[in-house]
Formats: structure tokens, C-alpha cells, sequence
């Protein structure tokens, strides 16, 4: 996640020709003017409506889109859409799908500046993580365009000379519903291997964050799918409804919390259609004594901080042993309070705002329950106000480090997404693997120690999709990604993800005469 490619790697000529639209996007000016659906290979307005939406810019306050939410109509639109260009690109091969997600991939690389601006303005995550989602957006679709390129069955010899054969097929049009933490990235994330598998997509964005999906939709055009391979719906829950509802959608794949995660399973059971479910998570990190106290300490910041703490997999329960607790507590938070909160389009900001006021209000709260169950509070936890004018209205606060926690407090039961860290003390790895496995969430854990066999021990025993030895919130997408336990099921990213988006036909062939029961 924190290999930055991008950039970097390009020609002046071709960062020279970066679009116009980069220099003009700064804080406080960005407006959306053009339709945010995409269908048929074109942005369009939606046919009919189920309400409309505001998005924000939440570094200021500002209203960037006003929008129509797609309706049942539209809904079907998107997805008769979808159906067509599938019938076409279900019959290319694999080669000829790759040399398509490639120059896909090839051209988010060369706009990687002008997508992270959007994101960063939308989203209200630093620029310099918004270029990191950026960088493992086309990375994934550089991996899968590889493995559509290497897809292949199996064959099988039987007696007689017959034989059998597998196809790996597409599953048809599939919906891809995002949450509004990594907007560009969780879009690529589920419609590259979904097109690698010859599949199409009608994805919905979170309301929130409606912007940035828009440009994946061009830059698949531009790079030569047919129209209609990947479409995007806006709106909220009833929008969302219709998509999963749709007797033409053949696959659901959704991020986003653990109580909408049910409802769509509960949608999708109808139809019988597969479902990947990405969702929340209260994660376990656990620094034992024996650990490069560096390392730790850095890798608690990253569990903690990244995108104002909004993020899912989130190392939020932080065990300590306790021979080390207090060195640890004092330098987590000297770094935490050295972290430059502020515009996110500033080159050295590492903390924008949260996503908006109702959510900041509700990070807000968890703090004040902390304290009133008695957590203390060693930093932050409250409202920051930059001093540029143009963000006094942003949705901005400090983050906190809350000591003097407890297993059963809100604070560290609950998932917070926001940028809290709750310090945990312990003595034994026997005890804290059984304080780390309480939670009905599963979705990561990380183990920080010098001894190689406690940390292979005790991933082993951690109920957790991803674990992480000696780091924390690294993405490489070579690996499989998704939640044990509530946290899902499922996976994106790595090779697995193909089995998600494509179904096993057996062809099972007779050299011989029929030899009849009858
Ligand atoms: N595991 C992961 O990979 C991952 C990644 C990012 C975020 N998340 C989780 O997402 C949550 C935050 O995101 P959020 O607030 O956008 O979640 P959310 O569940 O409120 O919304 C997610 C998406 O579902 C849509 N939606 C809401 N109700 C729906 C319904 N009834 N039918 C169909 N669609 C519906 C929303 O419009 C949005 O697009 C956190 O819990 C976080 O942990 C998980
Ligand atoms: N970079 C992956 C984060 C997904 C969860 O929010």
C-alpha cells in the first residue's frame, strides 16, 4: 500500500500533460456540474428518481454535487446496460481482456494526481494517502489483468479415453456497493477481478463519496471496454435496494458496515445470488515486550490514523505488555500529537476531516463515553479548528490516545472509525489471545515481537481474515483481503478473488457408445 509508484515513475512529458483539471482543483473551490451516472459508456442523468443527495467537501463544509438518486428505473437501465456488454465481452479471451485492464491501469497511473485530488477533496483523506489508494487501485487491475490472462480449467482424463474439462465462466452482471472510506480504490478493488472474469458491473458508490467513481468509469471506456461493462447508480439505501433486488444481477459484492451487510445478504438470499461481504471490525494489535519499540510504536500510528482513523481494519485495541506499557503510551503519544491536521491538499498534512458532522459528532461521543467509564484521555479527542479561515467549517478533531481502558467499555467493544486508539494492558500471551478473540468482528489483528515462533503461534490462533506480523495496514494486492466472523465473507484482492466472480462448469465427454441402464 505504501509503495509509491506512481509519479514518480511517469516521463515530465507525460506529467506535463497531466489534465487542466489538477491545477484548477484546490480546498474550497471544486464543484461538480456534470451527471454522476454512468451507463452505456456515457455520463448521463438518471431516469427516474428516488430522492435527492448532497456531497461535501468535508475539509470546508461545502456542498461540491447535488444529485438525483437512481431510481427503480434507472436501476434497470444500468443493468439491461450491463447485460448487453457482458454478451460481448464474455466472448474475449483472456489475452484480449488483460491488454484492455492494462491500459485501464496505464491510465489512472498517467491521472493518479487529478483522481487522488478528487478523492482527497470528497473523501477529506490527505492527499498523500489519497496517491497510496490511487497506486493500489491500478495495481489491482494490473494483477488481474495477469490472471485474466492465465485463466485457464482443468482436464481431466477418464476411462475409455473420454474425458472431462472445466471452464472457469463469468457470472454475469455483477453489483459492486462501496462504502465512502476508500472511494476510487474499493470501486477497483471489485471491478477489476469482476471484469478479469469477463463479468460487467453496475457499481453504486457510497452517497457520501460519489464522485471519484465516475472517473474509473471514463478511464474504462477510454482503455476500450464495451459500453455498459461498468455503470455506476447513485444514491443511498433504496438505490441500493433495487440493485440487489434485480432478477438480472447475478452476484452482490458489498463494503460496508455490519447491519446493512445483513440486509443485503437477506436481498440476495432471495434470488439465490453469491455475496461477497466486506465489513466492520474492532481489530486486536498486540505488542508484546520483546518488540523493536520503533517499529511498534509506528505501527500502532498506522493501525490508528490512516484516512482519520476510517478505516475498517483498524488496530483500535491496542494490548501492551506491561513491562513496556508506559515507554510505549509516552511515545504513541508524542507521535500522535505530532501528526499535522489540516488541508488536505497540503503536501504535509497527514490528517484531513472525517467524512462529515453527523459522523464527527458520533466519534465525539464515543470519546466522552470512554471518559465517563472511566478511560482517560492522554490526547486529542476533541474538536480541532485550523487556523485557514476557508476550513473553519471542515468536520477536523485531534486524534486520541485513551488509556486506562477496559474489554468491556464502549469504547473497545464497538467499532469507533474514527481516530481513537484504546490502550490495553497484559500480562500473558495466553491472556491475550482470549481478550483479542472476544469480539464478534474478525476482520484483522496484528502481532508486533522479536521471538518468530510466538508470532507464527500466535496468528495461528488469532480469529482474524488478515494478520500482520511486525506492521500493520499494509495492503499488497497480491493477498487476499476479507473478515472472519461478522466481518464477512469473502475475499478481495490475490488469486482466491477469481473463484468469487466466476463460476465452475464441468464438461464431462464420451469417446465411447452410451452403455444404457435401460
Ligand atoms: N471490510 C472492508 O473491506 C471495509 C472497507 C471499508 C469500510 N468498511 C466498513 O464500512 C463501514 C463504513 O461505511 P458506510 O458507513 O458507508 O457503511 P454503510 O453500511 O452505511 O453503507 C455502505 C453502502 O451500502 C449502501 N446501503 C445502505 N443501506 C443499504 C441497503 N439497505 N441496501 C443496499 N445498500 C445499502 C450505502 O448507500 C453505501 O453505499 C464501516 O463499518 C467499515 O468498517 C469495510
Ligand atoms: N486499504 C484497505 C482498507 C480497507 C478498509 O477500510
Amino acid at each position: 500500500m505504501f509503495l509509491r509508484a506512481g509519479l514518480a515513475t511517469l516521463s515530465p512529458l507525460v506529467r506535463s500533460l497531466q489534465p487542466s483539471p489538477v491545477a484548477a482543483m484546490s480546498t474550497g473551490t471544486f464543484v461538480v456540474s456534470q451527471p454522476l451516472n454512468y451507463r452505456g459508456g456515457a455520463r448521463v442523468e438518471p431516469a427516474d428518481a428516488s430522492g435527492t443527495e448532497k456531497a461535501f467537501e468535508p475539509a470546508t463544509g461545502r456542498v461540491i454535487a447535488t444529485f438525483t438518486c437512481s431510481g427503480e428505473k434507472e436501476v434497470n437501465l444500468a443493468v439491461q446496460n450491463a447485460k448487453a456488454a457482458f454478451k460481448i465481452w464474455r466472448q474475449k479471451s483472456g489475452m484480449e481482456r488483460c491488454q484492455i485492464l492494462l491500459e485501464a491501469a496505464r491510465i489512472i497511473r498517467e491521472r493518479e494526481d487529478e483522481i487522488a485530488t478528487v478523492e482527497c477533496i470528497n473523501n477529506g483523506k490527505s492527499i498523500f494517502e489519497a496517491r497510496l489508494d490511487i497506486d493500489t487501485s491500478w495495481q489491482c487491475l494490473e494483477y488481474y489483468a495477469g490472471l485474466a490472462a492465465s485463466m485457464a480449467g482443468e482436464h481431466i482424463q477418464l476411462p475409455g479415453g473420454s474425458f472431462g474439462y472445466t471452464r472457469r465462466e463469468p457470472l454475469g452482471v455483477c453489483v459492486g456497493i462501496g462504502a465512502w472510506n476508500y472511494p476510487f480504490q474499493i470501486a477497483s478493488w471489485k471491478s477489476a477481478p469482476a471484469l478479469a472474469c469477463g463479468n460487467a458491473m453496475v457499481f453504486k458508490p457510497s452517497p457520501f463519496t460519489p464522485v471519484s467513481a465516475l472517473l474509473l468509469a471514463e478511464i474504462y471506456t477510454e482503455a476500450g471496454v464495451p459500453p455498459g461493462l461498468f455503470n455506476v447508480v447513485q444514491g443511498g439505501a433504496a438505490t441500493g435496494q433495487f440493485l440487489c433486488q434485480h432478477h438480472d444481477v447475478a452476484k452482490v459484492s458489498f463494503t460496508g458496515s455490519v447491519p446493512t451487510g445483513m440486509k443485503i445478504m437477506e436481498m440476495s438470499a432471495k434470488g439465490i445470488k453469491p455475496v461477497t461481504l466486506e465489513l466492520g471490525g474492532k481489530s486486536p494489535l498486540i505488542i508484546f515486550s520483546d518488540c523493536d519499540m520503533n517499529n511498534a510504536v509506528k505501527g500502532a500510528l498506522m493501525a490508528n490514523f490512516l484516512t482519520q482513523g476510517q478505516v475498517c481494519c483498524n488496530g483500535t485495541r491496542v494490548f501492551v505488555q506491561k513491562e513496556i506499557l508506559d515507554k510505549f503510551t509516552e511515545e504513541v503519544v508524542k507521535q500522535t500529537q505530532r501528526i499535522k491536521i489540516g488541508d488536505p491538499l497540503l503536501e504535509d498534512t497527514r490528517m484531513g476531516p472525517l467524512i462529515n458532522r453527523p459522523h464527527l459528532e458520533r466519534v465525539l461521543g464515543f470519546v466522552k463515553v470512554a471518559k465517563e467509564q472511566g478511560a482517560k484521555v492522554l490526547c486529542g479527542g476533541d474538536i480541532y479548528v485550523p487556523e485557514d479561515p476557508k476550513l473553519k467549517d471542515g468536520y477536523y478533531m485531534r486524534p486520541c490516545v485513551l488509556t486506562n481502558c477496559r474489554d468491556d467499555m464502549t469504547c473497545v467493544k464497538e467499532e469507533i472509525f474514527g481516530p481513537v486508539m484504546s490502550i490495553l494492558s497484559f500480562d500473558t500471551e495466553a491472556e491475550v489471545l482470549e481478550r483479542a478473540n472476544d469480539t464478534t468482528f474478525g476482520l484483522a489483528a496484528g502481532v508486533f515481537t522479536r521471538d518468530i515462533q510466538r508470532a507464527h503461534r500466535v496468528v495461528a490462533e488469532l480469529q482474524a481474515g488478515t494478520c500482520f506480523i511486525n506492521n500493520y495496514n499494509v495492503s499488497p494486492v497480491e493477498l487476499p483481503f476479507g473478515g472472519y466472523k461478522k466481518s464477512g465473507f469473502g475475499r478481495e484482492n490475490g488469486r482466491v478473488t477469481i473463484e468469487y466472480y466466476s463460476q465452475l462448469k464441468t464438461v464431462c465427454v464420451e469417446m465411447g457408445d452410451v452403455e444404457s441402464a435401460f
